[in-house]
């Protein structure tokens, strides 16, 4: 599949500032969603920025739909739909007239039926004729993303769509994004929230301090970090743990009816059939067995604790990113 985006060594050194993209170079293709994720002052907005057109970089290219952005600029912003972190609406306007506002900005001719169907779209169409201040947090940041889908893009970005809203809220985004990439719509997004990155990404960036320090699949970073963990559920409670699976590192619940116990899906050997072997062994008769993969956020903190495994590229610098990420 074709890249929608190609970004080929971006760097960008602000005037009397700092260094905030590094030699960043990053492919994605059309109907993604990919993720990025870094603390504050990381280079994730000078990024989508850069890419959007509205900062100059200082090296390297970028191309949108086989369009550079410096040479072809009008093609290349023509794509791209813009949703960004502060709500910036007229308050007086009203919901589709700032919708129509928007679109003729881009030089799109209009298309009442197009934006009607935006409007549906995101739950929007009854409010058409309430000024933007009468609105709610949610359907004001809904507006904005209409506002972004006005000229009909193939690449939304999403700049923090849920900073500082309540998880209500940012449920409701999730949905507007799924409904997004049932559209067909690439969508970039950046977040602190790593739960929002498990939830809604296909790919997953991490940057920090203007270099990209990981751009993997979800599944794929999840299945090379990630722990499980099993639960054996016996027939029987046990009066106390046996010392030879205390040994293993094996835990009993509280109601000493399940045994618990952490693997690292990375290790050749799991000792998963070993243990039920042994189980099986000491006589004790298994009812059910389950295994949970954890969550991004532990994949993190487990990147964050094992500071001699990973390459210099995923070193020191990526886990003060990590970190404050899963702050
Ligand atoms: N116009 C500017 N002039 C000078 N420095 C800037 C400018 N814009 C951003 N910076 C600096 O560049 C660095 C990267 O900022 P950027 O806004 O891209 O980070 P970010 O990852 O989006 O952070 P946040 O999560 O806070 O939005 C920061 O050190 C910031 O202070």
């Amino acid at each position: 599949m074709n890249a929608i985006i190609d970004v080929d060594r971006l760097s960008k050194q602000y005037v009397n500032g700092p260094k905030a993209l590094d030699d960043v170079s990053l492919q994605i293709d059309e109907g993604e969603i990919v993720a990025l994720l870094g603390p504050n002052g990381a280079g994730k907005t000078t990024l989508i920025s850069i890419i959007c057109g509205l900062v100059v970089p200082s090296g390297g290219t970028v191309r949108v739909g086989g369009h550079d952005i410096r040479t072809d600029w009008r093609a290349a912003r023509k794509l791209i739909g813009l949703v960004p972190q502060e709500i910036t609406l007229e308050p007086f306007e009203t919901v589709l007239n700032s919708v129509r506002f928007t679109r003729g900005l881009y030089g799109a001719p209009p298309d009442d039926a197009y934006l009607e169907q935006v409007l549906r779209s995101l739950a929007l169409w009854d409010k058409k004729d309430a000024a933007t201040r009468e609105l709610s947090g949610g359907m004001k940041r809904r507006v904005l993303i209409a506002k972004a889908l006005s000229h009909q893009p193939k690449i939304l970005f999403l700049d923090e769509p849920t900073a500082g809203v309540d998880v209500a809220l940012r449920r409701e985004m999730w949905q507007v994004v799924e409904q997004l990439r049932r559209d067909g719509v690439t969508i970039i997004l950046t977040t602190h929230y790593l739960e929002e990155a498990e939830e809604m990404a296909d790919r997953i960036g991490v940057i920090n301090h203007g270099k990209l320090l990981l751009m993997q699949p979800k599944d794929e970073l999840m299945g090379e970090f990630g722990k499980k963990h099993l639960t054996v559920e016996l027939q029987e409670p046990l009066d106390a743990l046996p010392a030879s699976l205390a040994e293993r590192g094996l835990t009993l619940s509280d109601d000493r009816r399940r045994l618990g116990y952490d693997y690292d899906t990375r290790s050749e050997r799991t000792g998963i059939a070993r243990l039920l072997a042994d189980l099986a062994g000491l006589g004790l008769q298994v009812r059910d067995v389950s295994t949970k993969q954890s969550s991004l956020e532990e994949v993190f903190m487990s990147l964050v604790a094992e500071p001699d495994d990973e390459g210099p590229d995923r070193d020191d610098a990526a886990r003060p990113a990590l970190k404050e990420a899963t702050a």
